[in-house]
């Protein structure tokens, strides 16, 4: 059984949720969604604390909030601002294994609809396509393991992530 944890970091919409859960049960792991945990800390929806605060100050919060999470053999399915912050990439990192699930652009253009509404942290009048090629090398830089999702339903992702696991932790797995 794998001891650490599996981070999923990527866009939104690429699928970390939906994937995160299908993995955990498959590898007996716990799942926690870091977008749920701070919404519980905070008592309030992201999409709220993004209206009342603003983009700067929320990614502060996210930040603090996942400085905080103490996980253990656990799934966590990030939310896709998570990558803007220096410390919470680096106190995941020490206790997970990151997974990029990269998804093409054309593909997450059709599963993101309302921005705001899903409260993504992109400045106003910025286009999906920009906000890709800013975070791209930041998820490329802070990845262990990059899977290209494109064509696989949420379940061969999850095939592809237990896949690369195995290769990759050789003989801490059992
Ligand atoms: N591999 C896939 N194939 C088809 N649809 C998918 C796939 N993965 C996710 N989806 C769909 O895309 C949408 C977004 O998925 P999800 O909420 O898991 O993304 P996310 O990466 O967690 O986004 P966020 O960063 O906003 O939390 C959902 O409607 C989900 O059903
Ligand atoms: O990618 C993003 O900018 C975000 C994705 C969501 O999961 C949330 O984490 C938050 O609303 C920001
Ligand atoms: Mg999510």
């Amino acid at each position: 059984m794998i001891k650490k944890n599996v981070v999923l970091t990527g866009m939104p919409a690429t699928g970390k949720s939906t994937v995160g859960v299908i993995l955990a049960k498959r590898l007996g792991l716990a799942f926690t969604d870091s977008d749920v945990y701070i919404q519980t800390r905070e008592g309030r929806r992201l999409s709220e604390i993004i209206r009342d605060e603003g983009l700067e100050t929320f990614k502060k919060i996210e930040e603090k909030h996942l400085c905080e999470m103490e996980a253990r053999a656990t799934v966590i399915a990030t939310g896709g601002s998570v990558i803007y912050g220096r410390r919470a990439m680096d106190h995941l990192g020490k206790k997970g294994i990151i997974v990029y699930l990269n998804t093409p652009l054309s593909t997450l253009m059709a599963r993101l609809s309302d921005l705001e509404a899903r409260g993504v942290v992109i400045q106003p009048g910025m286009s999906v396509e920009s906000l890709y090629h800013e975070r791209h090398p930041l998820y490329m830089e802070r990845a262990h393991i990059v899977i290209p999702t494109e064509g696989l339903s949420p379940s061969m992702v999850a095939d592809a992530v237990h896949e690369a696991l195995i290769k990759t932790l050789g003989e801490t797995w059992r």
